[in-house]
This record gives structure tokens, sequence and C-alpha cells, in this order.
């Protein structure tokens, strides 16, 4: 059966209407109020995603907050401009309907608590003097506008027979939709169709409204609540960018729009939301109120789309489906990431080399590159392209006749550094010792005493190559023999093996100048 509604007209049986909160109840999160030209700015993209209802404050609260839903109700043209209400509040329903004046469709969503609880001790009130309140909430706001709301606050946690006398005098006295809270996110799925199957099979004139449900997730349980109010009927479902919101915060309005799109062959429902503008639209939030999402977060969270073990990698390499549901692309990332980490393996390893540029590697340098990255990852939490680039440029030297292959330090204030130093020169193994004025020193010194040479050094840098006390140490050494010039690099989590990395290089380039003039074994 469809419903004729005063601000969308008919409604197909399965269009859910997506009502976000982020201005309203996400704003209530400590920490995330925004002024008004940030609510202004998520106004525009909440419009822009295509939500059919935006909350966007509650007028009667402050100045601030009436101005910015009247200004957001001037600028938006595209969706429901809607301000809160308590039911019984001296001024806020008058405050609400003069905040929305200027709205091309406004709603006023008016509210009172029913649960024995709230109503004993919140409000103190009587149940009778609650329904008279919800009756003469929901009559005031229909003075103002057609499309008018009501929430049984605390609702999941009514006596049964009282919601429903609840929810059938809002009917009555004018609500076009009913709003069921789970207020402090206490409910299961299993209580969510209960409540709806009960007022939608008890309530007279329960047909002629959209019944709403709007889920906190103290529990973790939000989204999957709204999933079961919806099979159960409803059809307006409440929530917020990123699930922010009082306490654990609300439903997250990506997760519902990407559990009824990707599941669509067992929950047949529709909404308008443009889902490729999901991430950017959870972006613009976090920018604005300061807070990032974990990076575990479904759908717009850093990892949402990462894979880091070999099994996954080499499955999505060889079709994505294998480890994604949905694309990354239809949600608005780019595409997806294959992070390298000390999961990985060679496929992805591979691919990634391949996309930087190093398609031509021999197998053995392919080999010696993904033992040293297995070996950075071992030691390293993040893995960027820099080091990539660091670490191959480092494997891939012409005609490298001398190979680091492992260093010993002391160093300290009481004694001379000392190094040991093992190099393999032309394929033998060659071992050297030194000292000298401190770790570098005696570590070039060790090179000399296994590889004699007159080079001088003319020059020794060391940066890092990302951020991070794991950082990699990128060094760069500049030798100097017979007046030629050569220049060498190394990188290495450590930053005396990196040290070393590139003096090496640097030698072997000038092993390289000298070969062509007179080739010649290398001793010491
Ligand atoms: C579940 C929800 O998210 S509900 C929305 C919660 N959001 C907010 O509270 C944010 C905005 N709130 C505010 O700015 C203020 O609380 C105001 C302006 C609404 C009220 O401020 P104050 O008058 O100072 O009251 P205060 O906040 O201390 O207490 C709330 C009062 O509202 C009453 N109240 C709560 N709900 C209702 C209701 N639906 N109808 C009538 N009265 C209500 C409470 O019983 C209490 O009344 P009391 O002062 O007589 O005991
Ligand atoms: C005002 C209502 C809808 C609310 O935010 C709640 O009960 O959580």
């Amino acid at each position: 059966m469809s419903i004729d509604h005063p601000s969308f007209g008919r409604i197909d049986p399965n269009r859910v209407i997506i009502f976000d909160t982020t201005l309203r109840d996400g704003e209530q999160s400590p920490g995330f109020s925004m002024n008004l030209a940030e609510k202004l700015r998520m106004a525009e993209a909440l419009e822009e995603l295509g939500v059919d209802v935006m909350e966007a404050g509650f007028p009667v609260a402050s100045k601030g907050d009436f101005d910015s839903v009247h200004q957001i109700a001037q600028k938006v043209r595209n969706t429901v401009v809607c301000a809160l209400a308590r039911s019984g509040g001296r001024n806020d329903i008058t405050s609400a309907g003069e905040a929305i004046r200027p709205a091309k469709r406004g709603r006023i969503h008016n509210f009172i608590s029913t649960s024995p609880l709230h109503m004993k001790y919140k409000l103190r009130m009587e149940p009778e003097t609650v329904l008279e309140l919800i009756e003469a909430g929901n009559r005031a706001s229909r003075q103002f506008t057609d499309d008018v709301e009501w929430s049984a606050e605390d609702g999941s946690r009514t006596d049964p027979d009282f919601l429903c006398r609840c929810v059938e005098t809002a009917i009555r006295a004018g609500a076009t939709t009913i709003n069921i809270p789970d207020t402090v996110g206490y409910s299961t799925p299993e209580d969510m169709a209960r409540i709806f199957t009960d007022l939608r099979t008890r309530v007279p004139g329960a047909d002629r409204v959209i019944f709403s449900t709007h889920n906190h997730n103290d529990l973790g349980l939000a989204v999957a609540n709204t999933v079961a109010a919806l099979n159960a009927g409803a059809r307006q479902v409440e929530c917020t960018i990123n699930g922010i919101g009082e306490r654990a915060g609300n439903a997250a309005l990506e997760e519902i729009i990407m559990v009824l799109r990707t599941r669509h062959d067992v929950l047949p429902y529709t909404t308008g939301i443009h889902t490729e503008r999901l991430l950017r639209t959870s972006r613009m939030l976090s920018t604005i109120t300061g807070f990032d999402v974990q990076p575990n977060k479904a759908i717009v969270g850093r990892n949402a789309f990462a894979h880091e073990s070999g099994i996954h990698q080499d499955g999505i390499l060889k079709n994505a489906a294998t480890y994604e549901i949905m694309t990354p692309e239809s949600v608005g990332w780019n595409r997806t990431s294959l992070v390298l980490g000390k999961h990985s393996g060679r496929a992805a390893f591979r691919d990634k080399l391949k996309a930087m540029g190093y398609e031509n590697l021999e197998e053995a340098q392919f080999n010696e590159a993904f033992s040293r990255f297995k070996d950075l990852a071992d030691r390293k939490k993040v893995i960027y392209d820099e080091d990539l680039v660091a670490l191959v440029d480092d494997e891939v030297r012409d005609h490298a006749r001398i190979r680091f292959v492992a260093l010993d330090v002391t160093a300290g204030s009481r004694r001379p550094a000392t190094a040991d130093l093992v190099l393999d020169v032309d394929g033998a193994r060659r071992e050297g010792h030194a000292e000298g004025q401190g770790p570098v020193d005696a570590a070039f010194n060790a090179i000399r005493a296994i590889v004699a040479h007159d080079a001088t050094l003319q020059l020794y840098s060391v940066g890092a190559v990302t951020e991070g006390s794991d950082a990699q140490a990128r060094t760069s050494v500049r030798l100097e023999e017979d007046g030629k010039l050569v220049d060498g690099q190394g990188a290495d989590a450590d930053t005396l093996v990196s040290a070393v990395r590139a003096y090496v290089h640097a030698l072997n380039k000038l092993l390289v100048k000298r070969d062509r003039a007179e080739p010649a074994a290398l001793d010491a």
C-alpha cells in the first residue's frame, strides 16, 4: 500500500525516507558543535548526498540554533528541513515553526518521553498529562506545517499498550510520521520487529502514516535495529553521517545505505542517496568537527577497502569479488588499496612495483627486493611508496660487485666505536673489522678493510624517508678518486646499515669506472 505524504506525495511502498540528524542529534556528541557557516556547508553536502529530510537543529535551544535552522531553511531547496521541539515545551513549537518558515518543505518534529522511567523521574508527569501534551504538541505543529513528526522518546522501553495509545493520539492530532526511538540503545532487533509490528497492526490510522526508526548505538546494534525495523514496516530511518550522536552515537547513514544496496536480494528497499558521495560527505564532517572516523569504520574508514594480507591481496588481484562485497568506487573511494606490510605476499609486491614503474626487474633482483621488503616490514609498521622506491633503487644497482651482507657495531662514550662487517665481494663472503671515531667512521673503515681503495669521502648526509621513529633512513655518500666523483644512496630502517649501503653503492660505481679502464680483482 502506498502512502500520500504532505512533503513527498505518493510514496512507493518500498521507498525508505532517509532522515539525517547529523546537524541535531549528531551535534549533541560532546565536542562536535558546529558554527553557522559549518552547518550551512554540511547542509549543502547533505542535500547533494540526496537525504530526504535533514533535521537542522532544535531552535528553542539557543539563538544560534534558531538562526542555523532558519538559514538552512532559506538555502536548502531539495530536501525537507526539519526542526525539533518538545511536545510540551513552552516556546518550542512556535520557535521551530518560525525557524522553518522560509523552507520550501518544512517539518516540525515534536517529541515527549513515554516510558514509565522517563515520565516518572524526568518529566514528573502522569501518563494522562503526557497524552494531553502529545495532542497539544501535534495540533500546534500543524498550525505551521502539514508535515509533522512525533517521537515517543524512550519509546522502546515503553509499555506496549500505552505506546499504542500515544501513537493513536499523535495520529489523531495530525502527525504524519511516527518515530519510535531506541533512545538509550537498549533494544535488540527482535524487540524492534515486535514494536513496529504491534503498532502497525493495533493502532487505528497506522496505515495513513510513515513509521520511523531512530536507533542509538550503545550496544553496537543501531544499524541492525534499523534494518529490523524496516523489515517490520518502518519506512523512515533516522541516522547520522559517521554515526555521530549522543554517547555511542546514532545509526550510521553510510552503513544503512550500503546494507540496503549490497543486500538488495533480501532487503528490497530503495533510497534517493547518491552513494558515490558518501566518502566525501563523511570526510567533510570529520574536517569540520576535527574527529576522524576509526580506520576500521565500515564504508568510510581508511581500511574499509584496504587489504594487507598476502592471501587476500592475491585474491583481490585475481578477482576483487573474492574479498570485496561492494566496490570502493560505489561509495566514493578511488580504488581498492593493497597495503604492503609484513603479511603481504609476492603477488601484491609485484603488482605494487609494476604500478610504480619497476616492471622489468630480473627474477633474482625481484626476489632480493622482496626478501628485503619482508625484512623491513617486520621492523616497520607502515611501508610507504617512498620506502619501496628507496628499497628497490638500492637493489637495482648496475654491476653490483659488492653487496652488503651484515653489520654489527658497538658505540658509546667510553671506548672507540668498532664495526664488524660482512660483504659479498664478487660472490665471496668477506669479513672486516675496524675501529673509528664513531660508529659511521668505524663502519666505513671496515669497508676499507675489506675492499682497499683510495677514494676519499666528500659528503655524508642522512635523512628520514618518511615520518616516525621507525622511518627508514636514507643516506647519501659522495666519494672522490682521481678527480672522479660518484654518489651513492642507501636506505634502511637502521641508520648505520643505510650508511654502509650508500657507501657500497658509491664504491660499486667507482669500480664500474675503474673496470672500464682496467679490470682488476678486489683485494684488501
Ligand atoms: C533524546 C534527545 O535527544 S532529546 C533532545 C536533547 N537535546 C537537547 O537537550 C539539546 C538542547 N537543549 C537545551 O538547550 C535545553 O535543554 C532546553 C532549552 C531545551 C531546555 O533548557 P532548560 O529550560 O534550562 O531545561 P533543562 O535543560 O535544565 O531541563 C529540561 C526540561 O525540559 C523538560 N522536558 C524534557 N522533554 C520535554 C518534553 N518533551 N515536553 C516538555 N518538557 C520536557 C524536562 O522535564 C525539564 O523540565 P524541568 O526544568 O521542569 O525539570
Ligand atoms: C528526540 C528523539 C528522536 C531522540 O533523539 C531520541 O529519542 O534519541
